[in-house]
């Protein structure tokens, strides 16, 4: 298996692409500050068919597309993917999996050979399989070891959670990490 944890330091200068999936905004604020510090294009994933503003409406029809393997088609399009070698992927944990339409965007695109970058915001409980399904699903990318952190909690009523000085303990984390992965210096 070539997965390794860290990007290859002569990538740089480098094209990147930053895609996120977030409905209450929590995964937005982390990509954010990605884009703040790597630079790139930074492209929200969009539905054709957007899920429920009802919560439970939408855990119910994840489970059941969870169930059947159904990959939600995608209003956004990305030009030529062709020219980015570094790819971040955001997503909230979503009944413990990879949230549908992320499955539909790696399945659409082909990140071979590329480097792809994980992150993550959850209620509480985790990443569950969402960071092992991104590897299933780029098996000729190097996938390296991504970032998490607490978001909120639909269920629950938080929404928003990663805001003001929330926020700016997230920046430290996550310039830690884009450090120990060697996309900063
Ligand atoms: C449909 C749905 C399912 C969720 N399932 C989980 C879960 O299984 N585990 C968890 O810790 N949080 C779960 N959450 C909470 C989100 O992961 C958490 O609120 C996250 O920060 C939301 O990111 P966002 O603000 O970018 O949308 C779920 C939220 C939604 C809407």
């Amino acid at each position: 298996e070539s997965v390794t944890s860290t990007v290859d330091a002569t990538l740089v200068p480098r094209n990147v692409l930053i895609v996120y999936l977030s409905r209450t905004s929590n995964t937005r604020a982390i990509a954010d500050i990605i884009h703040q510090h790597v630079g790139g294009k930074l492209v929200a994933l969009e539905l054709e068919n957007p899920y429920p503003e009802n919560y439970r409406a939408t855990v119910e029809q994840v489970a059941r597309e969870n169930e059947t393997g159904f990959l939600p088609p995608l209003k956004t399009k990305i030009d030529n993917i062709q020219q980015y070698d570094v790819v971040f992927v955001g997503f909230p944990t979503w009944g413990m999996q990879l949230p549908p339409p992320m499955k539909s965007f790696l399945r659409q695109y082909e990140l071979k050979g590329k480097t792809v970058i994980p992150f993550n915001t959850n209620g509480g409980y985790g990443i569950g399989t969402t960071f092992q399904t991104v590897k299933e699903l780029c098996p000729n990318s190097n996938v390296v070891d991504g970032f998490t952190m607490r978001g909120g909690s639909e269920r629950d009523g938080q929404l928003l959670v990663i805001q003001g000085e929330k926020a700016k303990e997230a920046e430290t984390d996550v310039v830690k990490w884009l450090r120990e992965i060697n996309v900063l210096k």
